[in-house]
């Protein structure tokens, strides 16, 4: 069964989230970037929040929008965010120049210092094969695909139905858990459930407004009720 991910920016939102039921709480600063990160600061005190208040949930933070080459402060920022208490630090990787030395990175953090990372692969062009790859041969157990420009439509439309069938399958294949994101729309739910990845990814489908506004609870409930209807169909 695919859960729901959820973005989320400060404690009232987090409290929302728990609230409705949300089994898979992110944390992040929307309108600082697409992996917008919160400080670690803020991160810890609403990680022990939802502690109690969602002892189910599972609860991850992003890094941040680094570039690829910022070695030094993605790995400090990775083990900021750890620390927290998350139990998962989700870390962007696009596709181009210094990615594959930036996943290898990521995957040394995981395997020296048991930092949980989840890479996060943009997939604003399609998916990017190359990272995919990498990653499962890694051993990660969790990964994404997600986009930086919400603009450009879901990521059901930026990618090819076949191409997502096949990340989905690729990751079952090495016992990882994938996920989907990218300004997914609560209408997009029945194909993401026969794609049926580990987790799929919102934030703009349950704001008022854009991905910066505010979390609203009617569209998450909304969201919630159709994940829940495609399970038991
Ligand atoms: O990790 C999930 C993202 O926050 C989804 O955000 P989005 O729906 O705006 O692409």
């Amino acid at each position: 069964m695919t859960r729901v991910l959820v973005s989320v920016r400060d404690a009232v939102e987090a409290q929302v989230a728990a609230a409705a039921g949300v089994p898979f709480i992110d944390l992040k600063e929307p309108s600082r970037g697409a992996l917008g990160g919160l400080d670690p600061a803020v991160i810890a005190p609403i990680v022990a929040q939802l502690r109690t208040s969602a002892p189910q949930a599972v609860v991850s933070a992003t890094i941040g929008d680094w570039p690829a080459e910022a070695a030094d402060e993605v790995a400090a920022r990775c083990r900021a965010v750890a620390a927290t208490g998350v139990d998962h630090v989700k870390a962007g990787v696009v596709p181009g120049g210094a990615a594959l030395a930036l996943l290898r990175q990521l995957d040394a953090l995981r395997r020296t210092e048991g930092l949980p990372i989840v890479p996060v692969l943009v997939a604003d062009d399609g998916v990017p094969w190359a990272l995919v790859d990498a990653a499962l041969a890694a051993g990660f157990e969790l990964l994404m695909l997600d986009t930086v420009d919400k603009r450009g439509g879901s990521l059901l439309q930026r990618c090819a139905l076949a191409d997502l069938q096949r990340f989905v399958a690729a990751s079952r294949a090495v016992r990882a858990r994938p996920g989907l994101a990218g300004a997914l729309r609560a209408e997009d739910w029945p194909q993401l459930a026969a794609l049926a990845p580990d987790f799929a990814g919102f934030r703009s489908a349950v704001c008022a407004g854009d991905r910066a506004g505010t979390l609203s609870a009617e569209r998450l409930l909304a969201l919630l009720r159709m994940s829940a209807g495609a399970a038991q169909a």
